[in-house]
């Protein structure tokens, strides 16, 4: 199936140690003093750039097979938040396993994870498998694990897309795809196969060992995989020596990034019941206890309207800000004007780009997502929802201990609906959590895509951090034992789970070639 195309016209630890973190700031503003580290590690080049070349011709050669690669995926809604969509997540999974064997990847295999834990509405409901596929088993070369994941976030017409979320959509004149899931994380999880392709196609020996690891429950907090990656750390990823993430984006969108620190992403519920039905208000209203309003006032108590978490014992986990750190801010390169486009508005909480970052970066932010059970459509209906459920999660960031925290948001929510005197009956509760992660990025990885992304894009990356998660990184840090590296495809105004999410053809293709000659940098490198 092809792609719609628009016609021309229209339009970085578990608890990371203060210590290990001051020596990676400090390591970090030697980096941005001079270039000397990096420029160090540079091996000759000219051996490992011979094929750069006809790679990155191949991949523009190939570009309609990946732009179609990239639609079939797009038509499948693997929204692995909506438990109703589980066989089409699923559907996904085998599809590119199919994919992977028809690439020549081998000993593929789909691992289950068993059934979804609580909460959940339907008690049974199995978790979509992680695909597990090997490229190469050369004892001689490297292994490199890429991880991606297939599932998507939600997406509907209704919530103001121009297009079908789940139709791949390219405008023709501006070069974009539009699509749930083009740059969060179908578009980089398709990046690796294509690369394979192109090497394929140009009868050229893919460098290193790669092991495959996608997963189908990324936006639904990784459930299942610590413990399939801990199980298989001494047997199926027994050689990994490498980890590389394609799962995040450009600071902002002209200059690439390698990524080295993410927050981690603790999302709970509180679920709020009374009356046996949803009543009409001008009959009840007034002379019962209603579950939405117990729950507005307890919402209404996390969180400030200047982004301060009012939950006591958090501020006081976060990590202090160094002297070297708060210096790396002013080498980024971003603007409030950037963070504006990308937002679609001038509603920013704070005036400069230190702040900005330091927000999204280094210190934890609690957002509301919705009301389960509440009325949400249009016209005014005049109904008193009898059960409500609010969702809200924390992204944390160091040193903030996940445990402590549920303790402490649970307590104060439970609290602060007892000030209420409700007959309502309340719980508050976790529904997944992932620790945050900061790493070095000063190793044989992080060169190799500073190289790749030279000669890609003609600039050296910027180092950044991120304020989303990912929430198996750090797992595969510890258990594996090994760096983990992350680089993006996409860009910072992509619209990574907002409405019409989109993945510039530049990016899809660039990205593909960073991808390309990272794998033969990273091979040809002295370090592990
Ligand atoms: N591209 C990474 C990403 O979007 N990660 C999600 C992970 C998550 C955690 N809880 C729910 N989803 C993110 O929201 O940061
Ligand atoms: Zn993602
Ligand atoms: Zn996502």
């Amino acid at each position: 199936m092809l792609a719609r195309v628009i016609a021309k016209g229209s339009k970085f630890a578990t608890l990371h140690t203060s210590s290990r973190i001051i020596a990676a700031n400090i390591r970090l503003s030697t980096r941005f003093n001079s270039t000397n580290r990096i420029d160090k590690l540079r091996m000759s080049g000219s051996a490992v750039e011979k094929d750069f070349q006809s790679l990155f011709e191949k991949i523009e050669e190939l570009k309609p097979k990946f732009i179609d690669r990239l639609a079939k995926s797009i038509e499948i809604p693997a929204v692995s938040g909506d438990e109703t969509l589980r066989p089409q997540v699923v559907k996904k999974a085998h599809y590119i396993a199919g994919e992977l064997e028809s690439l020549g990847f081998s000993d593929i295999q789909m691992k289950e994870l068993g059934s979804q834990p609580p909460p959940v509405a339907d008690s049974g409901l199995q978790l979509p498998p992680v695909i597990l596929a090997r490229y190469g088993t050369d004892p001689a070369k490297k292994t490199v694990l890429l991880y991606g994941h297939y599932d998507v976030q939600p997406a509907s017409i209704e919530d103001g897309w121009n297009t079908d979320p789940f139709k791949l959509v390219l405008d023709e004149e501006k070069q974009i795809m539009y699509g749930r899931g083009v740059t969060d994380d179908s578009g980089p999880v398709k990046g690796w196969l294509n690369v394979v392709e192109a090497h394929r196609e140009l009868g050229l020996d893919v460098p290193v060992n790669l092991i495959i690891c996608f997963e189908g429950m990324e936006e639904s907090g990784s459930i299942g995989l610590d413990k399939l990656i801990a199980d298989e750390a001494d047997k199926y990823f027994k050689t990994v020596d490498t980890v590389c993430i394609s799962d995040n984006y450009w600071l902002g969108t002209k200059k690439p990034v390698l990524t080295y620190g993410l927050r981690g992403c603790n999302y709970y519920q509180v679920t709020i019941e009374g009356p046996g039905a949803d009543l009409h208000s001008g009959i009840f209203g007034g002379s019962i206890s209603e579950p939405m309003i117990d729950l507005v006032k307890v919402l209404g108590t996390l969180v400030d309207t200047k982004g301060n978490i009012l939950i006591d014992g958090i501020k006081e986990m976060i990590a202090p800000v160094l002297e070297t750190e708060a210096a790396l801010y002013d080498k980024i390169d971003y603007s409030v004007d950037e963070f504006n486009a990308a937002s679609g508005s001038k509603t920013s909480l704070y005036d400069n780009k230190k702040d900005i970052l330091m927000h999204r970066w280094r210190y934890p932010s609690l957002s509301i997502h919705g009301v389960e059970g509440a009325f949400h459509g249009a016209g005014a209906k005049t109904v008193i929802p009898s059960k409500v459920i609010g969702k809200f999660s924390i992204r944390t960031v160091p040193n903030i201990e996940s445990a402590k925290l549920d303790e402490y948001v649970i307590d104060h929510c439970n609290k602060e609906f007892a000030k209420l005197q409700s007959p309502n009956k309340f719980k508050a509760e976790l529904i997944h959590d992932g620790d945050y992660w900061v790493s070095d990025p000063f190793n044989a990885s992080f060169s190799a895509a500073s190289k790749a992304t030279k000669a890609v894009w003609g600039v050296e990356p910027d180092l950044t951090r991120e304020g989303g998660s990912i929430p198996i990184t750090l797992t595969f840090e510890q258990e594996l034992k090994s760096n983990v590296l992350l680089l993006p495809m996409g860009r910072g105004d992509d619209g990574a789970h907002s409405i019409n999410e989109k993945l510039d053809m530049s990016n899809y293709l660039g990205g593909m070639k960073t991808m390309a000659a990272y794998l033969h940098y990273y091979a040809a490198s002295d370090e592990k």
